[in-house]
């Protein structure tokens, strides 16, 4: 038996209430609710010619990749990669089990809703109790197996949704070690450097946001930095949503360069292990009126019990003193969890 504890533990110690963890009835309603009214969002609704930003698009079969991704992930802490090599025909296959999920009636998404002390299971996201207002989505947490939930939505027809969530969660597993692995040949860490041997842990979000009557009031999510090291979202590229705030130009729109592009953006625990290098991107999610667009995020990190050490001594940070305190995973989402991202100055020297 494993002795560390895992991700979904460290969730326990802070409790969310039922109240905020249950998303309303999206099906039945015609009208933003005023619990879900924001005032206005401090943008133009999203524009369908807009221009895209120059997010950095990184083909992972590119010769200088490791230079590429250590840029990208200094200059915007996200990126777009392409030829990863996993199948369109496994992202349709997601996205259209995450939508039978979706689709499905309150009723039966309640029984498999997030306990309290939980981090799997249907339910808002983390950071609904930070805000006065609802965000106008619903979520699916998965780590490890969805067998359990799975067979009480489908008890006669689980296997395909547990099949392709599970391959997925294999795909993303792997592409996420090929990327950390390039960005820690360009941090360069130095041989005794924790970092270099360390178990991960993974989570897999299946994000919905429903078609809303009223989309510049309402937010699908709101501003945040994701915590773990890593996050790749698959978004199809014919609905909209995802910004983030780039210094001097706002929020700006992030589309996909093709259906199978994923989008990778950096975390705090990044943030925080790059001695501040990388930024942790804020970013938020909007609305539409007409279409329901469903995202797939797939959480990489260390495992909790693992401690973040800031690098300070691979050789272009020579003589640098670390910005952060060193900071056990644990400990970091537990202060998260009770501080969202104030967490930053509690940690910084
Ligand atoms: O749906 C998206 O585009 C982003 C999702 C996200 O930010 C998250 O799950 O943390
Ligand atoms: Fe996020």
């Amino acid at each position: 038996m494993a002795t560390s504890s895992t991700l979904e533990e460290s969730f326990k110690e802070n409790p969310l209430s039922l109240q905020h963890i249950l998303p309303i009835d999206f099906h039945s309603i015609q009208e933003v609710p005023n619990s879900h009214l924001w005032p206005t969002i401090n943008n133009s609704p999203i524009s369908h010619d807009e221009k895209n930003p120059t997010v950095p698009i990184l083909d992972l079969l590119a010769p200088n990749i490791v230079e590429l991704i250590g840029h990208a992930c200094k200059t915007w802490g996200i990126f777009q990669v392409v030829n990863h090599g996993i199948s369109l025909q496994l992202f349709d296959e997601v996205e259209s089990q995450a939508r039978r999920l979706f689709a499905l009636p309150a009723e039966e998404k309640v029984k498999v809703v997030r306990s309290t002390t939980g981090a799997t299971g249907y339910g808002t996201a983390r950071i609904t109790p930070f805000f006065s207002k609802f965000m106008w989505h619903e979520g699916f947490t998965i780590m490890d197996s969805p067998l359990d939930h799975a067979k009480e939505l489908w008890p006669h027809d689980y296997k395909k949704f547990c099949d392709v969530m599970g391959d997925y969660q294999k795909k993303m597993k792997a592409l996420s070690f090929q990327l950390w692995m390039l960005i820690l040949n360009y941090l360069q860490p130095s041989q005794e450097h924790s970092i270099k041997s360390f178990e991960s842990t993974g989570a897999l979000q299946l994000n919905s946001y429903p078609c809303c009557p009223n989309p510049n009031h309402a937010l699908g999510l709101a501003p945040h930095t994701d915590s773990l090291f890593l996050t790749i979202l698959h978004q199809t590229n014919n609905t909209k949503g995802l910004q983030i705030l780039k210094k001097d130009q706002g929020w700006t729109s992030i589309t996909p360069v093709s259906n199978d592009a994923l989008i990778v953006n950096v975390g705090d625990l990044l943030h925080i292990l790059s001695n501040g290098e990388f930024p942790s991107v804020y970013h938020r999610v909007l609305v539409d009126q007409t279409k329901h667009r469903v995202s797939i995020a797939y959480f990489f990190g260390p495992q909790v019990d693992s401690v973040i050490v800031p690098l300070v001594s691979s050789k272009d940070n020579v003589g640098v003193v670390p910005k952060y305190r060193n900071v056990k995973v644990k400990e970091y989402i537990d202060l998260k969890a009770k501080h969202l991202e104030k967490v930053f100055s509690m940690i910084r020297f």
